[in-house]
């Protein structure tokens, strides 16, 4: 498969300070990566950067062979980058149709194919972006990138302040667009268990560093890792729940 992005020896931050030291990895086209770590680990300055918004001081950063650095974020995204940060950006005064429609770009995601990944959003479709909850909002940003039809999405803690059952709903959403659509995708993530599920391999950042790589699967089963890394305690077999 055809490489997408690649990291290599990259140190980033903000204005004077470094958050991210000598990260280097590659996903290819098809690719699901987890980005996991602890509080202030560095996980969103990684998508930041990916999407320009950080100070690269050193290192490369490459989008299909070609140099990132210093491109801006609307080509970003027009070169097949797409993002969903942290805080949604959904826009209150349109309906949940026209937050889709309003900037969608032709491509293999559409309204339906959308509405099949959240059947919530087509039931929402006329209501406006502030009647929504956080879950519904949360399914609409990832909707709404993915109308641009972006070849590797950037998600930042989608299921963050979600009920545990709006967690499940979300998932399956990303679950059927990975299954169903082959699309690549980074996945920062807090919910360590669900990142590790939805995803084909991991990395571990700390403080800014990339401390481990792993597969997913093998990640999930790796208790020592998970609890030194993530603080995950694994409940071991046989011990009370
Ligand atoms: N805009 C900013 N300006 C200066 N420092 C920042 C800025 N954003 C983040 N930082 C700092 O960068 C470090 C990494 O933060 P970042 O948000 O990338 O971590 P994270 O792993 O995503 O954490 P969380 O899971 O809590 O969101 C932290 O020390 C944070 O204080």
């Amino acid at each position: 498969m055809a490489e997408l992005l690649a990291l290599e020896g990259l140190c980033a931050g903000y204005g004077e300070g470094i958050v991210l030291d000598e990260c280097s990895f590659t996903l290819d086209e098809g690719e699901t990566l987890a980005v996991l770590g602890r509080n202030g680990a560095g996980k969103s300055t990684l998508l930041l950067t990916a999407m320009g918004q950080t100070r690269v001081r050193r290192g490369a950063i490459r989008w299909c062979g070609q140099d990132l650095i210093g491109v801006p974020r609307h080509r970003r995204a027009a070169l097949g980058l797409g993002w969903v940060p942290q805080e949604r950006e959904i826009f209150d005064s349109l309906s949940v149709e026209e937050n889709l429609t309003v900037a969608a770009r032709p491509g293999r995601w559409d309204l339906a194919r959308v509405y099949g990944l959240f059947p919530r959003l087509r039931l929402r479709r006329r209501h406006w972006g502030n009647e929504l909850s956080g879950g519904e909002q949360q399914m609409l940003a990832i909707g709404r990138a993915l109308m641009l039809n972006p070849r590797l999405l950037l998600l930042d803690e989608p299921l963050e302040g979600l009920a545990p059952v709006i967690v499940e709903e979300v998932c399956a959403g990303i679950e059927r667009m990975v299954a169903s659509e082959g699309q690549s995708l980074v996945l920062v993530e807090q919910h360590v268990q669900q990142a590790l599920a939805l995803t084909q391999r991991c990395i571990v950042l700390e403080r800014g560093r990339i401390v481990h790589a792993a597969g997913s699967s093998d990640m999930a089963q790796d208790a020592g890792r998970l609890d030194r890394w993530l603080g995950v305690r694994q409940r071991l077999e046989g011990e009370p729940a």
